[in-house]
């Protein structure tokens, strides 16, 4: 070992690859348990064995009509491991909702008994808790519970398929919810030996990346499966518990490994430089002492923890200076370059939407439970009319690219689709005349410096018909600004029933945002499509980047799952979390360390923390006696 802490050897850790490998041997099959620390290379250990293994039982699988299961979080973590396995058909990778939907797609009429056993369970819960409970809204709440449970019930004979969408939210009648997909497949696996059999025939090998995140019940039905079909099936599990940051995994993960499982270790990270792996080091500590070391070739790095008083200092001026102090400090002017490779870090999505100027597109939507997850991914038809086809076709007309304006048009706008053209069979200059008269007109909208609404913006796209009008905007396109005032309210005031408040809750959503600025939609763009400086602290589990800056404000996060506030010692422990410290259970404070170590271990060059806080000085004396930061490494604003 060098004196700052590198290993001579950055190969130190090969062993734990090749410990990989051999468990992957599909005739002697050996379970494993490959922990590691942030930048390990725990996904390329995976990908590595792999393509080591590959060659060895590519004839066996074939043969046998077998694959590979790779489980992971995300689409984008699928996407890399497809890419550096060369996309090769017998490594099967997916996410575990779309993993497990392949598992039970299909067995209708088990998954029918499931759900008529479950709602008849929680119905039965729900009259039991109503004849215990009193009135007012909770009752309310649970008499609509069960009347929805009842109809659905009732529905459960005349359904012929379930549907299921592992990316989107699912509501039709027909169809299931993700926790339920995740409790069927758990189930069948542990009370279906059949099902495991089928399982374990179909994927000899099941790796799950990121498997302290990965749902708790499925986590427990693979292990049922391993100890019973121990003989023809490895299950190897990566992940690292201190990276822990949804509630859905499974929190004993590591603790009882079966003795026959390999437990390959890792201490090296190849990701960040010195001073930041000394940080991430600190932090984890207390909780299992593992510390990491750096390569031989690593870096220095540069540190930072700015603090300054929540909700006194505007934060867009406070963070552009602080880039600049960044750029100072590191020599590295890329943190205050506006275009620069920067990933800002902030705790909730509406804190991202206020700094990239797309505020009010974000909060009219986010109210409405049923939008959530659309607005989030970008997937909602009645936004992608807006970043997809208006958006681009007014960029490209501006921009005088008339050949990307006849692509999209092409592509999307009714006036010129097939039908259309061959309609007008001899007469279609006159169909490219018009749909480029109302890419004109939307283009009118914005002279002046005039800076029209969502509702303005639809208005022109329907009297044009240039793209066909989402479902969820029909009911505002011919709607003038103050109708649709009215039309709001009105649905609001006709709240009856259940199904007339979810209703009343989209259709109040729709209309706020229409009213909003249509100039916000490039950044929603932007940030939707990863585009953006900006990212949410959970929202880069498994990413990496050059230059990192955290922005944690427990005021505007409003939330209280991660009270960074106490974690950085401004807030004492309330008695509740002295009372949980004391019986060995989770804390908020836990859960915001393991978080703040996901974000400072993304950083590859130089780190940046800027604390909004009630007590700033108490966050200085903190971070110095828990020696995280160095007295030159924080600044006082
Ligand atoms: N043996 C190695 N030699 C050189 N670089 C490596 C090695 N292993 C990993 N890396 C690099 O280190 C970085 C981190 O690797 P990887 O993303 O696989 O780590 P990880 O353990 O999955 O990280 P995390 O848990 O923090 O998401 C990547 O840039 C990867 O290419």
């Amino acid at each position: 070992m060098t004196d700052s802490g590198a290993i001579d050897d950055d190969s130190v850790d090969a062993g734990a690859d090749a410990e990989i490998v051999e468990c992957l041997k599909l005739d002697a099959p050996r379970s494993f348990f490959l922990f590691a620390g942030a930048g390990s290379g725990k996904t390329r250990s995976l990908t590595e064995a792999l393509k080591k293994v590959l060659p060895e039982v590519r004839r066996h699988l074939r043969l046998h009509r077998q694959q590979i299961a790779v489980i992971t979080y995300t689409n984008a973590a699928c996407d890399e491991v497809r890419h550096r396995t060369e996309f090769d058909p017998l490594v099967k990778v997916s996410t575990i909702h779309s993993f497990v939907w392949s598992q039970i797609d299909g067995y209708t009429a088990d998954i029918k008994a499931w759900l008529e056993q479950e709602l008849n369970n929680n119905i039965a819960e729900l009259e039991e808790k109503e004849r215990k409970g009193r009135g007012g809204k909770a009752s309310l709440k649970r008499q609509r519970d069960i009347r929805a449970k009842s109809e659905r019930l009732a529905d459960l004979p005349s359904i012929k398929k379930f549907t299921y969408n592992p990316d989107g939210d699912n509501f039709g009648r027909d169809s299931l919810n993700h926790a339920e997909v995740i409790s069927i497949g758990a189930n069948f696996l542990t009370t279906k030996p059949l099902m495991q059999r089928i399982l374990v025939n179909a994927f000899p090998i099941i790796l799950v990346d990121e498997s302290q995140d990965t749902h708790r019940p499925f986590m427990e039905a693979l292990f049922d499966v391993q100890c019973k079909q121990k003989d023809k099936f490895s299950l190897g599990l990566i992940g690292d518990t201190m990276q822990r940051i949804y509630g859905h995994g499974l929190a004993s993960l590591g603790q009882n490994v079966p003795p026959d499982w390999s437990t390959p270790a890792k201490a090296m990270n190849h990701r960040s430089p010195k001073r930041v792996i000394e940080l991430i080091n600190r932090i984890r500590e207390p909780v299992d002492g593992r510390q990491q070391q750096a390569r031989s070739d690593a870096q220095e790095g540069t540190v930072r923890l700015f603090i300054a008083v929540s909700g006194e200092s505007s934060t867009e001026q406070t963070e552009q200076k602080l880039k600049a102090r960044m750029a100072e400090v590191t020599g590295d002017d890329e943190w205050s370059n506006p275009e620069g490779d920067l990933k800002v870090l902030a705790l909730e999505h509406h804190m991202t939407a206020r700094r990239l100027g797309f505020s009010e597109l974000f909060e009219s939507l986010a109210v409405a439970d049923r939008l959530r997850t659309g607005l989030l991914d970008g997937t909602l038809p009645g936004l992608r009319l807006f970043s997809e086809r208006v958006q681009p076709v007014i960029a490209s007309r501006q921009s005088g690219d008339e050949f990307a304006v006849a692509v999209i048009l092409r592509k999307w706008s009714d006036l010129l689709g097939k039908k259309t053209l061959f309609a007008a069979g001899d007469d279609q200059t006159r169909t490219l005349l018009e749909a480029s008269a109302a890419v004109d007109r939307l283009v009118e909208l914005f002279g002046n410096g005039a800076e029209p609404s969502f509702l303005d913006v639809l208005h022109v796209v329907a009297e044009t018909n240039l793209f066909p009008i989402p479902e969820a905007l029909q009911p505002f396109s011919d709607r003038s600004e103050a109708a649709l005032f009215y039309e709001v309210s009105a649905a609001l005031a006709d709240v009856e029933d259940d199904d007339r408040e979810e209703l009343s809750e989209t259709t109040r959503a729709w209309g706020a945002f229409l009213l909003t600025p249509y100039s916000q939609i490039a950044a929603y763009r932007d940030y939707v499509n990863g585009l953006a400086a900006y990212d949410t602290h959970q929202g880069v589990k498994g990413r990496e980047f050059d230059r990192v800056f955290v922005i944690v404000d427990d005021a505007e996060a409003r939330g209280f799952l991660f009270p960074y506030e106490k974690l950085f010692g401004a807030k004492d422990k309330s008695a509740t979390d002295l009372k949980n410290e004391q019986e060995n259970k989770e804390t908020g404070i836990d859960r915001a360390r393991r978080l703040l170590y996901v974000t400072c271990s993304r950083a590859m060059q130089s780190l940046a923390l800027i604390i909004y806080s009630e007590d700033p000085r108490k966050v200085r004396e903190y971070v110095l006696r828990e020696s995280w930061f160095e007295e030159h490494e924080v600044e006082l604003l």
